[in-house]
């Protein structure tokens, strides 16, 4: 049986950080490399990650180093790098079969690709996985119960991943859906954008309702014409983290929608951001993607819009609510 003990994390930021101490809190032995050197230095002297999981303490036994040729011959990588940079960072990783299992959610601009593509060009041996669903960083670095897709081609992988992931308060749900499981974190992003942009502008929980509704028609749309399984999208990587993410300000998505719904320009809500609201990168290349496959996608294209600035709120609110009447299945 398949087993994977030693992990290795790529990417310093909130999510690796608390995947990272995830596996370590227990003492176990976990690597991260991390981009920048402070944060590095913190986790390696201070045993925390100020810059970007501020108030979290880290296990002893989780390391940091800035070197990724460090990582060769662990077990198997979580991958936390964001998506518009993720391709760089692959590219640098040491040469290795262990597999590599994708936590960020995103399709890259230009390729249409998500990180599984980008990864699979790469490494077309290796074995690849994804890990997505509805976890807020902070919420899984304190212990609280977490639930999450693990999904990889090979279901002994799956099972094998799963088993090495879970904790008493963290439970893998195995899967073989890996672009189920993409699709579901992408998009959840995107609608969250929305979200936050209604509760931003007053416009009610009504109109939160509505959009995380049709939104989940849209990610189901789009998923199912990509290959998807609907209980994936209808599963914790698709619906349970659209209502996480639609629901909460502890959402950076959420959070820049609420931005350009009390009418701050996405530009400078975007401007010298250490932290990534991945769904300000993917709104256009989701949008362009649905429109290239005939998938009618209005609230992400309408994101894309707003987010470019090409639009205004109202104009776009009331753009969508003069949509022409449909049926709800159609
Ligand atoms: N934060 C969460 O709660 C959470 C939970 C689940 C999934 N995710 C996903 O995990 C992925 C990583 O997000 P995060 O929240 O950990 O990041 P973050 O917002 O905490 O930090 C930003 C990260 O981007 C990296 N970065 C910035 N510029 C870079 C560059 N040019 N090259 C390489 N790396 C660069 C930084 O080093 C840092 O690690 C995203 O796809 C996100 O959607 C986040
Ligand atoms: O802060 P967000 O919007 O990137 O969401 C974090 C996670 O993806 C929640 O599952």
């Amino acid at each position: 049986m398949t087993s994977f003990a030693r992990f290795g994390v790529v990417g310093g930021g909130a999510w690796g950080t608390a995947l990272a101490q995830l596996l370590a809190a227990d003492g176990a032995p976990v690597l991260l490399w991390a981009r920048e050197a402070e944060v590095t230095a913190a986790i390696n002297a201070e045993h925390r990650n100020p810059l970007f999981l501020p108030g979290a303490p880290l296990s002893p036994s989780l390391r940091a180093t800035g070197d990724l040729a460090d990582l060769a011959g662990l077990d198997a990588l979580l991958v936390v790098v964001p998506v518009p940079y993720l391709r760089a960072v692959l590219a640098d990783l040491p040469t290795d079969t262990a597999p590599l299992i994708f936590c960020s959610k995103g399709m890259e601009a230009g390729s249409f690709a998500f990180p599984v593509d980008i990864a699979r060009a790469l490494f077309p041996e290796r074995p690849l996985a994804v890990l997505s669903g509805p976890t807020f960083a902070h919420e899984v670095a304190a212990g609280l119960p977490t639930a999450i897709t693990l999904a990889a081609a090979d279901p002994a992988i799956a099972d094998a991943l799963a088993r090495a992931l879970a904790r008493p308060h963290f439970r893998p749900y195995a899967s073989t859906d890996m672009i189920g499981a993409e699709i579901g974190g992408a998009v959840k992003n995107i609608l969250a954008i929305a979200c936050g942009i209604v509760d931003g502008a007053g416009l009610g929980l009504n109109a939160r309702a509505a959009l995380i509704s049709r939104g989940f028609a849209e990610m189901t749309r789009f998923g199912l014409a990509r290959g998807a399984q609907a209980e994936t999208l209808a599963g914790l990587a698709g619906l349970g983290d659209l209502v996480l993410t639609c629901t909460s300000s502890n959402s950076r998505n959420f959070a820049l929608g609420q931005g350009l719904g009390r009418g701050e320009s996405a530009a400078v809500l975007m401007r010298d951001r250490r932290t990534v609201a991945e769904g300000a990168f993917s709104a256009p290349v989701i949008a362009e993607a649905a429109r290239a496959g005939g998938i009618d996608m209005p609230i992400t294209d309408t994101v894309a819009r707003l987010v470019a600035g090409e639009t205004g709120v109202a104009q776009a609110i009331q753009a969508l609510l003069s949509r022409p009447l449909r049926r709800e299945g159609a």
